[in-house]
């Protein structure tokens, strides 16, 4: 049996502001920060130790994942750095508030662009500043794989080979891996390991900062998952988390 921990990265900036973020590199809260933290302690007192840690190229994850570490004395830990473990990209709603948006147009399409499964949000406009072309943490690629918008498929179109090509591989090889990463790209990982329908995904929100254990077998099935920590205080954050595309 393995056991690798998944985590969204704490409160940021834009969480704070209930903006849509996507692929803006925005920082973490005060309250991010304790999040983060408190996670490091919360896997401490559980026992758990790591060999690897994968995370994205965003300050938010990477920055949650290195407070974590901190918190358990393991600053040394290998870290890989993968862009395809981003966040969803936005596209047009990035730097839009959430409410706002939905007391502009509806609840219900708020909802289609925020969980559906294949409706992605307007694209950026090529030549938006917003875009991420000439970003050199992404120099590596070819334009066609930097995103304008993304859907949650896309997501797991690209979130999926960087789990067969490294993460799996590595669990298979007996490392104890954490995951820092994002509230869809996480979606999209637990999406494809639980095997979860387009219809059922829409339901599953992620919270910020509260380490997810998943437990697999050797074909890296899932045997079970919880989050770690106080129970009553994740079930409110994942509330919240559903809440912020809504209106009022
Ligand atoms: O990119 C964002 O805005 C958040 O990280 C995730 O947002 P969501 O819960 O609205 O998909």
């Amino acid at each position: 049996m393995y056991k690798i921990v998944l985590m969204r990265h704490g409160e940021s900036t834009w969480n704070l502001d209930n903006r849509f973020t996507g692929w803006t590199d925005v920082d973490l809260t005060e309250k991010g920060i304790a999040e983060a933290r408190q996670a490091g302690k919360v896997l401490k007192e559980a026992g758990f130790s790591f060999d690897l840690a994968y995370t994205s190229v965003l300050k938010r994850a990477i920055r949650t994942l290195w407070l974590t570490m901190d918190e358990m004395d393991m600053m040394w830990l290998p870290v890989i750095n993968d862009w395809r473990l981003n966040e969803r990209h936005y596209g047009a709603l990035q730097g839009l508030n959430k409410s706002e948006t939905a007391a502009k147009y509806g609840d219900e399409q708020v909802l289609v662009w925020r969980r559906s499964y294949d409706t992605p949000p307007n694209p950026l406009p090529e030549n938006d500043p917003r875009t991420s072309f000439g970003d050199p943490r992404y120099a590596g690629l070819q334009r066609s794989q930097i995103p304008l918008t993304e859907c949650l498929k896309d997501t797991v179109e690209r979130v999926m080979p960087a789990w067969d090509d490294t993460i799996a591989p590595a669990i298979r090889a007996g490392k104890r891996i954490i995951i820092s990463a994002h509230g869809n790209s996480l979606r999209a990982l637990i999406k494809m390991l639980d095997g979860i329908s387009d219809a059922d995904i829409v339901g599953l929100n992620i919270p910020n900062g509260q380490p997810l254990v998943y437990e697999l077998d050797a074909d890296l099935k899932p045997i079970k998952h919880y989050y770690l920590g106080d129970q009553s205080a994740i079930e409110a954050a994942l509330q919240a988390v559903a809440s912020q595309g809504k209106a009022k």
